[in-house]
């Protein structure tokens, strides 16, 4: 049995943080265990509020599961703080960890905060050269690499710009791309640049959808696969997840987590163009 870790914030209405990457390791048949970073209490309308944990109740939490049973990946979402950035930092350099997921969550699509400005810093010193890959949305590579992204032109720049930072892989999602037709993520790993390219569904239902890729992600990699194939298939899932969506909520509802193995399985892969 491979063994996933998050460490996250949890969203009360299930949607995305610790609760989408839950569902979405086991979905993929991987074990999870959880680091809760935050409390926030949320629904599909927006976040009501924050309640950021003690650093030491979050490295706590780490311990206990990096000096019993271990893990095969980890994935870091909402961090809130500069101090809970640098006691996960630590942490993972502590039990060598290296098969780290990071997903830079800054706002929510609501608009709330997720991440202390003052935390920006922190996150790209300490955690972004630990991670075997990021994953950030549009927005979130704007403001890494304080760079206004519109064409594919800077979209690689911004992405050489990320590898510097010291992140072996970038994976920048085009959720929040102008494309109408597609929504492409570009994969770069220092040399080479890859898409990958799928529908755009029409919906206003994509809550959770940058957690729910970066979980599906980790738990490939947990699972053993390279890096381009675990980005391949946390696509699909990703893309399943969107186009069955479950109409919860008054707003912006969650995407369906058991979609992908109740359709979409080998049912034939996103296309992924070098
Ligand atoms: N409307 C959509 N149709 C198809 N795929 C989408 C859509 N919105 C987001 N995605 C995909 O969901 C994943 C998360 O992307 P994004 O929404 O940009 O992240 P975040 O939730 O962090 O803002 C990416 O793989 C992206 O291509
Ligand atoms: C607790 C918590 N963590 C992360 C997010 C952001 O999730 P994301 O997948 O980026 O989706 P949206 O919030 O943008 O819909 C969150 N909302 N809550």
């Amino acid at each position: 049995m491979k063994k996933a870790l998050t460490i996250a914030g949890s969203d009360s209405g299930g949607g995305a943080g610790i609760q989408a990457d839950l569902k979405t390791f086991s979905e993929l048949g991987v074990y999870g265990m959880s680091a809760l970073t935050a409390v926030t209490a949320q629904n599909t309308l927006g976040v009501q509020a924050v309640f950021p944990m003690e650093p030491a109740a979050v490295a706590k939490q780490i311990d206990s599961i990096g000096s019993d049973i271990g893990t095969d990946a980890v994935k870091t979402g909402m961090l809130f703080s500069a101090d809970i950035i640098e006691a996960v930092a630590e942490k993972i350099k502590h039990y060598q960890w290296e098969k780290v997921v990071v997903d830079p969550v800054m706002i929510a699509k609501g608009g709330a905060s997720l991440l202390q400005k003052q935390a920006i810093a922190s996150l790209k010193r300490y955690l972004l050269p630990l991670s075997m890959i990021v994953t950030p949305n549009i927005p979130e590579a704007e403001v890494l690499t304080e760079r206004a992204i519109r064409t594919m032109e800077d979209k690689k720049a911004a992405a050489e710009r990320i590898i510097k930072l010291g992140a072996k892989h970038v994976i920048l999602k085009g959720g929040h791309d102008e494309n109408p037709e597609e929504s492409e993520d570009l994969l770069y790993d220092g040399h080479t640049f890859t898409l990958f390219q799928s529908k755009r569904i029409q919906t206003k239902n994509t809550h959770g959808t940058g957690c729910t890729f970066s979980a599906a992600l980790t738990a490939g990699l947990a699972q053993g696969l390279p890096v381009n194939h675990a980005v391949s298939r946390a696509k699909d899932f990703i893309q399943a997840a969107i186009q069955y969506d479950l109409g919860i909520g008054n707003g912006h509802g969650p995407t369906n987590h058991w979609a992908y193995r109740e359709y979409a399985l080998n049912k034939g892969s996103v296309n992924a163009q070098g």
